[in-house]
């Protein structure tokens, strides 16, 4: 459930990232009718580069729904959207990836027989190219271990590189997920939850390595728990019935009445 808590910010001190250029994402005027529901009402967000941006709101909101629109997992009424300047409103999911966009997979995307090594290695082999072949060059075998050696040691996983995953914790496989989503080395990175269900220090430490994802990797992140929200973000948007109701740093929803009105009856508090 929901807290409004007054954590500091972790990254209230954190540099700002390159914003040359257009945002890594813009989204205009998106909407989304599920038959008469109106799902998504003239939804417009802005991602700078190396955002760390996060989306609250109540359930039924249409959170999720707008990450499938920007995904591509669901095609929008109207609207456009925007990947680094370039209009993807009527890209395939596949043909946005290609373009930078990666999003976190359900848990069952990663193959849970194989190590954490060999799943993170195929990711980074389809942004090389590879198929998996075995009549591949070596030399690409090798390249294609490092980047993921690399992405691991970045991520502080490295620990687990030689772990079958389907021995891993629930909280280390989301981490595994985000791993294989950054292989295709997006410049947009959207998460939806990323920590439900995961015990609450595992979910901090889920949320400080997205704090430490390079500044050139935009995050947007879909989370109820307001004391994750307010450790990352810099950016929120708060989504009522479709609608963004307010967007601001995190001091200005804080302090938003319109935020608290929301949230009052839940588990607010001063
Ligand atoms: N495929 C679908 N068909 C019909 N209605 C849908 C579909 N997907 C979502 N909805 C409805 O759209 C509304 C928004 O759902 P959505 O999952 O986007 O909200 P949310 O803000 O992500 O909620 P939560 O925080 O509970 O995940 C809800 O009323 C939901 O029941």
């Amino acid at each position: 459930m929901a807290v409004i808590s007054q954590e500091a910010p972790a990254s209230a001190q954190r540099t700002l990232a390159a914003t040359e250029g257009p945002p890594a994402l813009a989204v205009r005027g998106l909407n989304k009718h599920y038959g008469a529901l109106h799902v998504t009402r003239d939804v417009s967000l802005t991602l700078e580069r190396g955002a760390r941006h996060a989306i609250i709101g109540p359930n039924g909101a249409g959170k999720t729904t707008l990450i499938h629109q920007i995904s591509g997992l669901q095609k929008s009424g109207s609207g456009q959207i925007q990947l680094l300047g370039v209009d993807i409103t009527r890209f395939s999911p596949e043909r946005r990836a290609r373009h930078g966009l990666a999003r976190t997979f359900q848990i069952n995307a990663l193959f849970t027989r194989l190590t954490v090594m060999e799943n993170i290695g195929l990711a980074v082999s389809a942004r090389h190219g590879l198929d998996g072949s075995l009549g591949r060059p070596l030399q690409s075998r090798a390249q294609v271990l490092d980047d993921a050696a690399a992405l691991l040691s970045q991520l502080g996983l490295l620990d687990l590189a030689e772990r079958r995953v389907a021995e891993l914790a629930y909280g280390q496989r989301r981490m595994v997920e985000i791993a294989l989503a950054l292989g295709t080395r997006p410049r947009v990175l959207l998460l939806d939850e990323p920590a439900a269900g995961v015990p609450s220090d595992e979910g901090k430490r889920l949320f400080d390595l997205l704090d430490r994802l390079p500044e050139d990797v935009a995050v947007l992140v879909i989370e109820h728990d307001m004391g994750l929200v307010f450790r990352f973000a810099r950016r929120i948007t708060v989504m009522v019935e479709g609608q963004v109701l307010v967007e601001g740093s995190v001091a200005d929803i804080r302090a938003d009445p319109r935020v608290r009105e929301v949230y009052l009856g839940n588990s607010h508090r001063d």
